[in-house]
C-alpha cells in the first residue's frame, strides 16, 4: 500500500472547471472517446522515454519493452490504464492535469454556447485529452513518476472534477503513469473485457506501442471443470501494434487511416483526405499527410501548434515539427519518418539541415498534389477551400516557386456566378474568356456586395466579360503576388487605363476617343473646381449606369490594402484618386450646363458619392450631406 505525504489541495485553473463542466455535458453521447484520448497519452508518453532513452539507456531502468496494460474490476466499477512511458514529476503533474497551457484556451472558450452539439464540435477542436477522463468517472486517481527519478518521486492526483484535485507525494517502484477510473454509475458498462477490447481495436489499432490486457485461464481436470485457484494471468496484445504509416498502402483500410489521424491530429471529426507515400533514393522518408476537415481554433494565433509529428527511423522525435512545410500550408497535418536525419536531431539542429529543406521542398509538392486531387471532389474541395482558403492564399507570396501549382487551387467569386460563394477557379475562369480577351480581370473590394455593386463593372457587365470579385482581407495582397496565370496577366479593373485589349473594337475606340475631344472643356473645368482633390480627371467608357468613378494609378497601392495598414497603424503618403466622368449620365449632363457655386457643388457631390461607392470614407461627410441637399431642395 502506497502511503501519500505532503498531500496538498490545489483549484483548477478556471478554463480547466469551464472545459470540464461543458466536456462532460456536450459528450455524453461520445463518451467512449475517452479511452482514445487515454491510450494516445500512455503512447505518447512512451514515445517519449524512447527518445530519450537513445542517450540514456538507464532510464528504461531495466524494462525497455514500452507497452499500455489495460484493467478493470467490474465489482468495484474502475478501468486502469497503465504505461511504463517517461511519467511526470510533481511540478509535470501540477501543470499538465491542473490547467490548460494552451494559447488561446480563454478565447476559444468564450465561444461556446451552451448548446450541446455546437459546443461538441467545438470541443472535439480544441482536443479535451486527459480531461475526457471526467466524462466516465466521477473520479480519478493518477499515480505516476518520472523515469529516471528515485522512488520516492511518485506522485499522487486525485480529482473528482469538481473545481479541486490533491497532489501527494507517494513511494511508485515503477515508472511511468497509472490512471484509476472510478466509473460513474451510468457508465459502469466500461468495465467489461469485450467493450474495452473493441474499443482498444477501433481507436488504438495502429498505436505502435502495444496495448495489453489480462487474460485469466484456470486449468481443467480430466472431466473437463475448472480447477479452482490454479489461475494464470497472461497480458496480451490487443491492439495491431503497428505503426500505421509502416504498413503498405494496400493494407491499411480507409476506417484505420482515419483512426490515425484522430490520434495524430487530436481531432474528432474525420479528415478530408490523406496521402501516403514511402520515398526511397536520394532522399529516404515516408510521409501520411492529411487534410483536416476543419479549422483548429489557433489556425490564425501566431504561435499556434503547426507541422507534422517527426520520426527517424520510426522513433518518435518531437511533435509540430514546423519545419517541413510553409507556413501556408499549416493546416496540413501528419507524421513524416525519415532515415535521413539523425536521431539526436532537435529543433536548433533541424533549422540548420539542409536536407531539412529537400524534404520540406518535397512535401509541399505531395501536399499541393494532394490538394489537386482533392480538386476533383467538388463538394469535398468546397468545404476544404471555405476552411483553409485564406490561408492557402498566403502561398504565392510565400513560396514563389510553386506560385503555379497554387493559382490552380485557388478559388474565387466571380460575375459568372455573382455569389459570395469563391468557387470558381483560374481555369474556369480562362476558359469562359471572350474572343479577344487577353487579361484576366478582378476587382477587390471590402466586402462581397462592395465589389458586386462597384461601378467599375458596369462596362464588364453589359459586354459579358467575367471580373473576378475579390472580397477577403488577404486578396490585395494575394493579388500583388500573382502576375499571371496561363500566360494571361491579371488587371485590377479599379487601377489604371481601362484596357479591353481587343473585345472593343476599331469604330468603338475612334468614338470614345471623339467623345473624349468633346468634352475637354468640361474635364478642364471640373479639375479647377476639384483642384487638389483628384490627380486627374477624364472621360471614361467604364460605366453605364453611375454618373463617375475613382481610380488609382496602374501601380499605386489598392483603397483596400490602404485601409488595412492605415488600419494597423501605417501612415501612408496621402494619394489622390483620378475622377473618371461618364458622359453619357445626366448628371454629368447637368454638371456641363451648371455654373459658378452650383457647378463647383455638383462636381464634388460627383466625386464624393464615386468615393463612397468604393467603400472609401469622406473626409468631411457633412459637408456631402449638406450640399446633397441644397441640390435636392433646388
Ligand atoms: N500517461 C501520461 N504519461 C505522461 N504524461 C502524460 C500522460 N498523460 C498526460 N500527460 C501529460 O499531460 C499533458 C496534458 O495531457 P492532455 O491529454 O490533457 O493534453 P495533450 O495530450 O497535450 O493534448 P490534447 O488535449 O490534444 O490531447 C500531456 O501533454 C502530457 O505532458
Amino acid at each position: 500500500m502506497t502511503t501519500a505525504t505532503h498531500e496538498e489541495t490545489l483549484g483548477f485553473q478556471t478554463e480547466v472547471k469551464q472545459l470540464l463542466n461543458l466536456m462532460i455535458h456536450s459528450l455524453y453521447s461520445n463518451r467512449e472517446i475517452f479511452l482514445r484520448e487515454l491510450i494516445s497519452n500512455a503512447a505518447d508518453a512512451c514515445d517519449k522515454l524512447r527518445y530519450q532513452a537513445l542517450d540514456n539507456d538507464a532510464l528504461y531502468e531495466g524494462d525497455s519493452e514500452l507497452r499500455v496494460e489495460i484493467e478493470h474490476d467490474s465489482e468495484a466499477g474502475t478501468v486502469t490504464l497503465r504505461d511504463n512511458g517517461i511519467g511526470m514529476n510533481r511540478e509535470d503533474v501540477i501543470a499538465n492535469l491542473g490547467t490548460i497551457a494552451k494559447s488561446g484556451t480563454a478565447e476559444f472558450l468564450k465561444q461556446l454556447s451552451g448548446e450541446q452539439q455546437k459546443d461538441a464540435r467545438l470541443i472535439g477542436q480544441f482536443g479535451v485529452g486527459f480531461y475526457s477522463g471526467f466524462i466516465v468517472a466521477d473520479e480519478i486517481t493518477v499515480r505516476t513518476r518520472k523515469a529516471g527519478d528515485a522512488a520516492d518521486a511518485g506522485v499522487e492526483w486525485r480529482s473528482k472534477g469538481e473545481g479541486e484535485f490533491v497532489v501527494a507525494e507517494i513511494e511508485r517502484e515503477k515508472h511511468g503513469t497509472e490512471i484509476i477510473l472510478h466509473l460513474k454509475e451510468d457508465a459502469r458498462e466500461f468495465a467489461d473485457d469485450y467493450r474495452l477490447q473493441s474499443l482498444v481495436r477501433k481507436y488504438s489499432d495502429h498505436i505502435e506501442v502495444p496495448v495489453k490486457m489480462p487474460r485469466t485461464e484456470k486449468a481443467t481436470d480430466d472431466d473437463g471443470n475448472e480447477v479452482d485457484g490454479s489461475e494464470v494471468t497472461t497480458w496480451e496484445t490487443v491492439n495491431e501494434a503497428t505503426a500505421l504509416w509502416v504498413r503498405p498502402k494496400s493494407e491499411v483500410s480507409e476506417d484505420e487511416y482515419k483512426a490515425f489521424y484522430k490520434h495524430v491530429a487530436h481531432d474528432f471529426s474525420d479528415p478530408l483526405t490523406w496521402s501516403h507515400n514511402k520515398v526511397e533514393g536520394n532522399l529516404e522518408y515516408t510521409s501520411l499527410l492529411y487534410v483536416p476537415g476543419r479549422a483548429p481554433f489557433d489556425l490564425y494565433e501566431r504561435d499556434g501548434a503547426r507541422g507534422v509529428k517527426l520520426y527517424v527511423q520510426r522513433v518518435f522525435i518531437m511533435d509540430d515539427a514546423e519545419q517541413f512545410l510553409p507556413l501556408y500550408l499549416r493546416f496540413i497535418k501528419g507524421v513524416l519518418d525519415t532515415r535521413d536525419l539523425s536521431l539526436n536531431v532537435s529543433r536548433e539542429l533541424l533549422q540548420q539541415d539542409p536536407k531539412v529543406e529537400k524534404i520540406k521542398s518535397a512535401l509541399t509538392k505531395r501536399a499541393l498534389d494532394m490538394l489537386k486531387k482533392l480538386a476533383k471532389d467538388k463538394e469535398a474541395y468546397q468545404t476544404f477551400w471555405n476552411t483553409f482558403g485564406s490561408v492557402l492564399k498566403e502561398g504565392p507570396a510565400e513560396d514563389y516557386a510553386n506560385r503555379d501549382k497554387i493559382s490552380g487551387l485557388l478559388r474565387f467569386s466571380s460575375t459568372h456566378t455573382d455569389s459570395a460563394t469563391q468557387d470558381q477557379s483560374l481555369a474556369d475562369y480562362v476558359e469562359r474568356m471572350k474572343e479577344g480577351q487577353d487579361k484576366i480581370y478582378y476587382i477587390v473590394a471590402d466586402g462581397f456586395n462592395a465589389t458586386k455593386n462597384s461601378p467599375h463593372l458596369e462596362i464588364f457587365r453589359k459586354k459579358g466579360i467575367e471580373v473576378l470579385l475579390l472580397h477577403d482581407r488577404i486578396d490585395e495582397w494575394l493579388m500583388s503576388h500573382l502576375t499571371e496565370f496561363d500566360g494571361k496577366k491579371f488587371a485590377d479593373v479599379a487601377k489604371g487605363d481601362l484596357d479591353l485589349g481587343d473585345v472593343e473594337d476599331e469604330d468603338e475606340k475612334k468614338a470614345q476617343e471623339e467623345t473624349a475631344k468633346s468634352k475637354e472643356d468640361l474635364v478642364k473645368r471640373v479639375k479647377e473646381a476639384l483642384g487638389e482633390e483628384v490627380q486627374e480627371v477624364k472621360i471614361t467608357h467604364r460605366l453605364t449606369d453611375s454618373p463617375a468613378c475613382v481610380v488609382l494609378p496602374e501601380h499605386e497601392m489598392g483603397f483596400q490594402m490602404r485601409r488595412i495598414m492605415e488600419a494597423a497603424g501605417q501612415s501612408l503618403p496621402e494619394v489622390k484618386p483620378i475622377l473618371e466622368l461618364n458622359p453619357d449620365h445626366a448628371l454629368v449632363a447637368r454638371l456641363e450646363g451648371a455654373d459658378g457655386d452650383g457647378f463647383g457643388d455638383l462636381a464634388r457631390i460627383l466625386l464624393d458619392q464615386a468615393i463612397i461607392a468604393e467603400g472609401g470614407h469622406l473626409d468631411d461627410p457633412a459637408a456631402y450631406v449638406k450640399r446633397l441637399n441644397a441640390l435636392l431642395s433646388a
